[in-house]
């Protein structure tokens, strides 16, 4: 008989339920067989996290092939999977005894997976389903009334506080690979799904664009990076986390995003380094691991939210939005219709210049020091410090007016941790669309960011060659330039944008650019250039115009002004402090840092006014 292990987003042997389950609650002479699935039915990961999810299953297969666990990597959705597999059970001599899955959520995997069960249940296949992404089923956490938290403050205080769920890695157990081979074979001879090698890679997966990043997949890896960040950094973290170039965060995304390191684990190493810290009577450090749990509790609540709006994804948590006046990137049929030849009209200018812009934000050149910083470390490392996130979100939607998903898709394809509930959670967090969402009017003004949180320049200096000898305070004057306009944009396109590799391929009639190529053609992004771009937008005016998107709009009956948005209405200012009920997190901070540079006490929302 054969045992079916799904592993879900979960590729590590220890502390894996699914896993640990099959192998030790099958009956003896069973063999268990490990399955990675990639769901064409669901949205599927972007090229940055494929390229870590390459590396890394060829070491967890290592991993299980020293418990003796065969692992198949394929393409297919859940319902087809559970077909093949009765019919290969059917007809081979194993057969298929039971099945043990770690859960998934989002989009419409709920439905999938219940019509999987279903399949495998009529034919009295029993079916274990295991919570292993998150601490908590995000259904266990209620508010007093039995619905679900759309605010981070009382969900962090409510959040039910467990011992950490930990395991050892499975012993090796005795056990043939009897029932591998049937399988495979079956999966293979179905035109619905779509066996894949990558546990058996001949060679590694480093496309060009890939090359310089310096990440170590893998769940031994995952494991060394908490223990350094605990043991050497999290002391710190408190204001650390907030500076880009300090090396002062932990980098234990990516490893959470594929479930190289499971949450719980995560927790049970920040209790045992509390005990450490308890006795050195060191407040400061303990308020900082503290804050670092409930960054690591904010990934659960924003799991919370995707399993109570699995379409979180694509719609605005806030509908009154979804009318708002945002801009789309426009499609490769759209480019062709507006740029039919060398002298295209001005409409067909503004509109290709609009697209310009998007292409400068992706590249990293913008002309916005602290911005192109971002999107370039976004090209090394496929990562990117959580405040420059947020402030190139808020510039792609507040000063460029695009909706968070041209920014959120963009995100999607280039992080290594691309996470389905945190990246859709925080894009809409910052465009001010989503639940717990920073009010609209509130926008971050790059330049007060980099004086804040790269008071040296270091970080700019580091991502942006072209800068690496200007001072800091001629970088700070980078920002006070004019914006070129949008007939400079295209007759001048940054060799580094997409856009310039449209408009070779358009003139050139070149063979249309595969997505792969747009996206990655690294030779053509993030490279110095000669000279630094002016800014691709007037900081002053964009901000402004989308200050007044937001009022008249909300003076509209589907407006997304409320009563309560109306009375802040007035606080305009950057980084305008929210109430304390929003995002005590992030937020409590900022407002201490609006004091000092004196943002007008008069124009404060009155609660946070009376806090400072
Ligand atoms: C626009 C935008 C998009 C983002 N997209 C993603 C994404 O796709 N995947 C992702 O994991 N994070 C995302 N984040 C959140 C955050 O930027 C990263 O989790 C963080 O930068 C990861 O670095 P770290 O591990 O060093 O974080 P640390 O500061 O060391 O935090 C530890 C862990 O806590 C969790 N965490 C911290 N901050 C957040 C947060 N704001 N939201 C959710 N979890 C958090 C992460 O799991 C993180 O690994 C996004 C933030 C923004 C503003």
């Amino acid at each position: 008989m054969v045992v079916i292990t799904f592993l879900g987003t979960c590729l590590r042997t220890i502390d894996n339920p699914a896993l640990k389950h099959a192998l030790e609650d099958r009956p003896r002479g069973e063999s268990v067989i490990a399955c990675y699935v990639e769901d064409p039915t669901q949205r599927l990961p972007g090229a940055a996290y494929t390229w870590w999810t390459r590396h890394s299953l060829p070491l967890l297969r290592k991993k299980l092939d020293q418990l003796h666990v065969p692992l198949i990597c394929m393409r297919g959705s859940f319902p087809a999977i559970a077909r093949v597999l009765i019919e290969a059970s059917n007809k081979a001599p194993c057969k298929l005894s039971r099945v043990y899955v770690n859960r998934r959520w989002g989009g419409t995997t709920e439905e999938q997976d219940k019509n999987f069960e279903d399949i495998l249940h009529e034919q009295d296949i029993p079916v274990k389903s295991y919570v292993a992404h998150t601490l908590h089923e995000p259904w266990n956490v209620k508010t007093g009334q039995g619905g679900f938290y759309r605010v981070y403050t009382p969900f962090w205080r409510n959040f039910p506080r467990v011992k950490p769920q930990i395991f050892d890695e499975p012993e090796p157990q005795e056990q043939d690979t009897k029932g591998y081979d049937e399988v495979v074979s079956a999966l293979k001879s179905n035109k619905e799904i779509n066996v894949l090698d990558w546990a058996h890679a001949e060679k590694p997966y480093d496309p060009h664009w890939a090359k310089d990043f310096p990440w170590k997949p893998g769940q031994d890896q995952a494991l060394k990076t908490l223990e350094d960040f605990l043991a050497k950094r999290v002391e710190k973290y408190k204001d650390g986390r907030n500076m880009p170039f300090s090396n002062g965060t932990s980098q234990i995304s990516p490893y959470m995003a594929h479930g190289e390191i499971s949450p719980h684990r995560v927790l049970h190493m920040i209790h045992q380094t509390r005990e450490r810290v308890q006795k050195t009577k060191n407040d400061y450090a303990l308020e900082s691991l503290q804050q670092f749990e409930m960054e690591v509790v904010w990934r659960e609540f924003q799991y919370h939210i995707l399993w109570h709006e699995p379409y979180i994804g694509w719609k605005n948590h806030n509908s009154k939005f979804d009318h708002f006046p945002w801009k789309y990137p426009l499609t490769e049929k759209e480019v062709r219709e507006n740029l039919p030849n060398a002298n295209p009209s001005k409409e067909s200018l503004e509109e290709l210049a609009r697209l310009a812009a998007l292409d400068c934000w992706k590249a990293g050149n913008t002309g916005i020091p602290i911005v192109d910083a971002g999107m370039r470390q976004l090209w090394s490392l496929g990562w990117m410090h959580n405040r420059v996130r947020m402030i190139v979100a808020s510039l792609l939607t507040k000063n460029l007016h695009y909706h968070w998903k041209a920014g959120e898709e963009w995100f999607w394809d280039t992080l290594v941790d691309a996470d389905p509930a945190s990246n859709t959670h925080n894009w809409q967090w910052v465009a001010g669309t989503g639940a717990d969402a920073s009010p609209y009017f509130r926008v971050f003004n790059p330049i007060r960011q980099a004086s804040r949180f790269d008071e040296n320049g270091n970080y700019t200096r580091h991502w942006v060659p072209e800068l690496k000898n200007t001072a800091t305070k001629e970088i700070l004057k980078l920002y006070e330039r004019p914006a070129c306009t949008g007939k400079d944009l295209l007759e001048n396109p940054s060799r580094a944008s997409v856009w310039a590799q449209h408009l070779a391929c358009i003139h050139k009639d070149a063979k249309k650019l595969g997505p792969d190529q747009q996206l990655f053609s690294r030779k053509y992004v993030a490279i110095t250039e000669d000279k630094y771009h002016l800014p691709v937008v007037d900081l002053k005016k964009s901000k402004d115009k989308a200050l007044e998107f937001f009022q008249s709009y909300g003076k509209t009956d589907g407006g997304p002004s409320t009563k309560k948005e109306e009375s802040e209405g007035e606080s305009q200012e950057e980084d305008a402090p929210k109430t304390d009920s929003e995002d005590p997190k992030t937020l409590k901070k900022e407002e201490s840092e609006s004091d000092s540079e004196g943002l007008r006490r008069s124009q404060r929302p009155r609660k946070a006014a009376r806090r400072s």
